[in-house]
């Protein structure tokens, strides 16, 4: 049955956090730990942005939620999976029962696990961690009209805003589900990110060298067939999917709270990447917890300045890099709130001055993202 929208969607306002004052005082924190200066490297620059966030040089990650939207996609047909559709409903029954990768991940890190079917094929009866926001099974083909009418598309970020707003904590992180979704994350990110698809379109689930050169022939010509949908939301509604856009419709709700956003892999940075262009604080809320092993995510994190918390190779998707990465999160927020100061300890401090480039690394420059993509 699908579910009715309360409201049409606005997108939110989201404010800078830009606070020179805060900024200070978690700089001063940090640096007047009993360590030397700048040796706790990234993490000293997660605890900042954590603090940013939450508004507090103490910050405290409160009943952190995983979302995992999942969708079906009409080009899925095309051949630019490796899979067929059917594993879409069938992992999101696995989700569900607890044994897929990010049921596994999220137990083991106490994160709790909401999954949402907003266009699977086959519909999965609502239950406990299930929720239906479905907008149809699957979307459109993109290369026969656009993936999902403008209609759609805002009620799948209504969907993700109105989810997020009946989810405690103040931490959330981004997962996905839905075969041929690498198509629909390299179209978003070669469209709004003015890249050539060829550099951002790879193996998804595994196709073979020739395959993925097919695969990025159908791209291509999808790009063309929708060569008038350039802002992100005829880009999102043109490329698709459901799952992406009621992750970018949660990320905006999210960034509105002043939530902690954890983000996965390709796919949801694409979610990101959209939200991002209707508001770009939005990523000042924003931690990438990995560089995904698909082709792309190096440019579009890049093309985001972010640089990730993780590099492992990983290539899955569902939240798994961002349920990875948590306690780094939840580390940098004990080390804040406990670690014992030069002062408190007795501890000498350094004879030298502080050199400002030991510091807690600040954010890429465009001119470092562009320079080293890598980290
Ligand atoms: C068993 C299985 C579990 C998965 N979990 C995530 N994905 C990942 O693979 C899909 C994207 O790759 P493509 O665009 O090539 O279809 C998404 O569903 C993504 O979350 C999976 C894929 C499979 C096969
Ligand atoms: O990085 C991801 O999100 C990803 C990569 C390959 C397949 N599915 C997801």
């Amino acid at each position: 049955m699908p579910h009715t929208t309360p409201s049409p969607f606005r997108v939110p306002e989201i404010a800078d956090l830009h606070d020179a004052a805060l900024a200070a005082a978690l700089q001063a924190a940090i640096d007047g730990k009993t360590k030397p200066l700048g040796s706790l490297g990234r993490i000293e620059w997660l605890a900042q942005r954590v603090g940013a966030v939450l508004g507090t040089a103490t910050p405290e990650l409160r009943e952190p939620q995983m979302l995992v939207c999942a969708a079906d996609h009409g080009l899925a047909a095309r051949g630019v999976s490796a899979y067929p559709s059917e594993v879409t409903h069938q992992m999101v029954r696995n989700f569900v029962a607890g044994g897929a990768a990010v049921s596994v991940l999220a137990r083991q890190h106490g994160i709790a696990l909401t999954v949402v079917d907003c266009g699977v094929r086959e519909a999965v009866p609502e239950q406990p961690g299930l929720l239906s926001r479905r907008l149809g099974p699957g979307t459109q083909d993109a290369l026969e009209g656009p993936a999902m009418s403008a209609e759609q598309c805002e009620q799948a970020l209504a969907h993700g805003a109105d989810v997020v707003r009946g989810l405690p904590g103040n931490a959330l992180l981004l997962g996905e589900m839905g075969i041929g979704n690498t198509s629909a994350a390299s179209l978003l990110l070669a469209r709004l990110g003015g890249f050539e698809v060829s550099d951002v379109t790879g193996a998804g689930t595994g196709l073979d060298a020739d395959a993925v050169l097919r695969k990025i022939g159908v791209l291509r010509a999808v790009l063309q067939r929708h060569a008038q949908a350039r802002e992100p939301l005829a880009a999102l509604a043109a490329f698709g999917g459901f799952e992406i856009a009621t992750l970018a419709g949660a990320a905006l709700q999210a960034a509105a709270e002043r939530r902690v956003i954890l983000v996965d892999g390709f796919i949801a940075s694409s979610a990101v990447l959209v939200a991002s262009k209707l508001r770009p604080h939005l990523l000042q809320r924003c931690v990438f917890a990995h560089r995904s092993g698909e082709r792309g995510h190096a440019l579009m994190l890049a093309h985001l300045r972010a640089d990730p918390l993780l590099d492992l190779g990983l290539r899955l998707g569902e939240g798994s890099g961002a349920a990875l990465a948590w306690p780094l999160l939840q580390s940098a927020c004990a080390l804040l709130n406990q670690m014992a100061s030069f002062a408190s300890a007795g501890v000498s401090q350094s004879a030298i001055d502080a050199a400002p480039t030991a510091r807690a690394e600040p954010e890429l420059t465009a001119a470092d993202a562009s320079r080293k993509p890598a980290r």
